[in-house]
């Protein structure tokens, strides 16, 4: 009973590859429903050329790209539109994740992801949905009320453009949290689907090295909700009890919620699909 309605959340659940990952999401592709959406990172160690041949392998594979854009690394409106026509070129425009970025200081015309959602340029490219981020634990550098500020910002240009919106947010470690999270979207009338960030089984060291990254949580507080002691970082740990504490509550796992599972890979994009499917299975 309870395993159901935990992997109700799994239904059409969808995950995260870098660049690099292409090996990888060719070996884990036997493990991943079709039409699964899986994002396509946009990192500063990447370029233009492997972003778009990861989203054209994500289509090749018989899934739907997701590919992200950073409005803080674009050094120019060229490099916006580049992007964008090479994507539509490999048939995989039309659905795109606009973030803000992280370097502190833009490197070009666009200091948030609104002013990329406000060029009015996307849906010129075959782009008809716009995912936006969501903080669960909050941001480690933007303040709550300039997050909420702009969400709903987003949501009614979005709108107004007659583009589709999905909420796919921060991994998180803290179920409560996100529950709260849920109700305070809901209570600033956003409708859209909301893709809660879920971390794949990664080694402990590795997942807390990703959480102090970027800001999520500390080390004390995440092992404490995923039961292991910070004296010993040896060995893997798993989102079972994130994911059952989340679907715990009906406002969660009720079929109007529009919540769906995200994995985050860190690395580990067939052990990630592995583990879903295992997970389901054994529901
Ligand atoms: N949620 C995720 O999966 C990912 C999140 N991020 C990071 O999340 C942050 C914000 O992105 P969005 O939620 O789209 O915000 P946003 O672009 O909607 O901006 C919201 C507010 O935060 C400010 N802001 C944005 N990026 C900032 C930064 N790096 N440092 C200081 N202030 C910043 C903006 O000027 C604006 O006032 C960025 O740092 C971004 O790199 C990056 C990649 C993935
Ligand atoms: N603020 C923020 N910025 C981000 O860039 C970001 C988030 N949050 N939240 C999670 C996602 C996941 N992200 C990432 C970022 C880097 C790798 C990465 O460095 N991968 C390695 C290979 C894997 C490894 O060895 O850990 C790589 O070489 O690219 C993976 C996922 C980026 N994301």
């Amino acid at each position: 009973m309870e395993a159901t309605t935990t992997t109700k959340v799994l239904d059409d659940f969808s995950l995260e590859m870098t660049g690099k990952d292409v090996p990888s999401l060719q070996q884990a592709a036997h493990a991943i429903p079709q039409g699964t959406r899986v994002n396509v990172t946009f990192l500063g160690n990447e370029n233009l050329q492997m972003r778009v041949e990861a989203a054209k392998e994500v289509l090749d594979l018989g899934f739907v790209p997701v590919p992200h854009i950073s409005a803080r690394r674009l050094k120019s409106e060229t490099e916006l539109c580049e992007f964008l026509e090479a994507l539509q070129q490999a048939g995989a425009s039309e659905h795109v994740f606009v973030v803000g970025g992280d370097p502190a200081t833009p490197e070009g015309p666009y200091s948030d992801s609104l002013s990329v959602i406000r060029t009015g340029i996307l849906q010129s490219y075959g782009v008809t949905e716009v995912g936006i981020a969501g903080y669960p634990e909050g941001h480690p550098d933007i303040n709550t009320e300039a997050l909420w500020e702009h969400m709903e910002a987003k949501c009614t240009s979005l709108a107004e453009q007659g583009l589709g919106q999905v909420v796919l947010t921060q991994f998180a470690f803290d179920a409560e949290a996100v529950v709260a999270w849920v109700h305070e979207v809901r209570s600033h009338g956003i409708e859209a689907d909301l893709r809660i960030g879920t971390p794949g089984p990664a080694g402990i060291k590795r997942l807390l090295g990703y959480a102090r990254r970027f800001g999520v949580g500390t080390s004390a507080g995440i092992a404490k909700k995923y039961g292991f002691s910070l004296t010993n970082l040896i060995g893997t740990a798993g989102p079972e009890r994130f994911l059952k504490d989340m679907t715990s509550y009906e406002s969660i796992t009720s079929a109007s919620s529009g919540v769906k599972a995200h994995f985050y890979t860190f690395g580990g994009l067939a052990a990630t699909a592995e583990w879903v499917q295992d997970f389901t299975a054994q529901a």
